[in-house]
């Protein structure tokens, strides 16, 4: 969530376009999982966060439970695995123009969401993929839907204006991305 709100107040047109989606599907009622389907654009920029800032970069370390043939490389039993799901996610050859933050991308022609590009990969892959995906997916929604519609005369923005936003990772704390602590305002629309 951190991420989110940090990238809503970067773009406000970004924030808008949710707002204005939110405010067309769900409007003044209780949002439910219908209208997380309907919502399109809300979907693709939580993908996108997930995606441009992933909350576990280097996932969560394996071990191989035996020798292991991979291409040229020999992984020997007992070794740490870890993948690396940040370059998955800034591969150019997997997305276009990768470092930039572009929820579109996870939008089709008809602008209606695609949930499993390849590359996908905040949550990790195979067998041992997060058990709680649904849940956190859901749980963003909700609660990025609750912030917009609690605040329907404002937008979230940051002090020093769109597009300043420090978007380097706090340095301070190991194993997960999260943003450096921000300040965000209020701004009447
Ligand atoms: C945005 C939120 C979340 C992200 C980005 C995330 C990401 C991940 C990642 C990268 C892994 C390692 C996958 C691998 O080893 O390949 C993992 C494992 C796991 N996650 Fe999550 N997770 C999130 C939220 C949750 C939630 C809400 C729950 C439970 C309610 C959960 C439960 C688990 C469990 C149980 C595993 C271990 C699965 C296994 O080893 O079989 N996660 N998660």
């Amino acid at each position: 969530m951190r991420w989110i709100i940090l990238l809503m107040a970067n773009n406000i047109e970004m924030q808008l376009r949710m707002r204005h989606e939110i405010n067309d599907i769900i409007g003044d009622r209780v949002a439910d999982n219908h209208h997380k389907n309907d919502c399109h654009y809300v979907n693709a920029f939580i993908a996108e966060t997930l995606r441009y800032k992933g909350v576990f970069p280097l996932g969560v370390p394996h071990v191989a439970l035996c020798d292991y043939q991979l291409d040229k490389h020999l992984i020997k039993e007992k070794s740490m695995v870890v993948g690396n799901l940040f370059s998955v996610s800034r591969d150019p050859s997997l997305w276009s123009k990768p470092d930039v933050f572009s929820p579109n991308r996870f939008l089709d022609k008809d602008n209606k969401y695609m949930s499993a590009l390849p590359g996908f990969t905040p949550f990790g892959i195979g067998r041992r993929i997060c058990l709680g995906e649904k849940l956190a997916l859901a749980d963003l929604f909700y609660i990025t839907v609750r912030l917009l519609k609690s605040t329907p005369d404002y937008v979230f923005a940051l002090p020093s204006g769109e597009g300043t936003a420090d978007l380097e990772p706090d340095p301070n704390i190991f194993v997960i991305n999260v943003p450096k602590p921000y300040e965000i305002i209020l701004k009447r629309l």
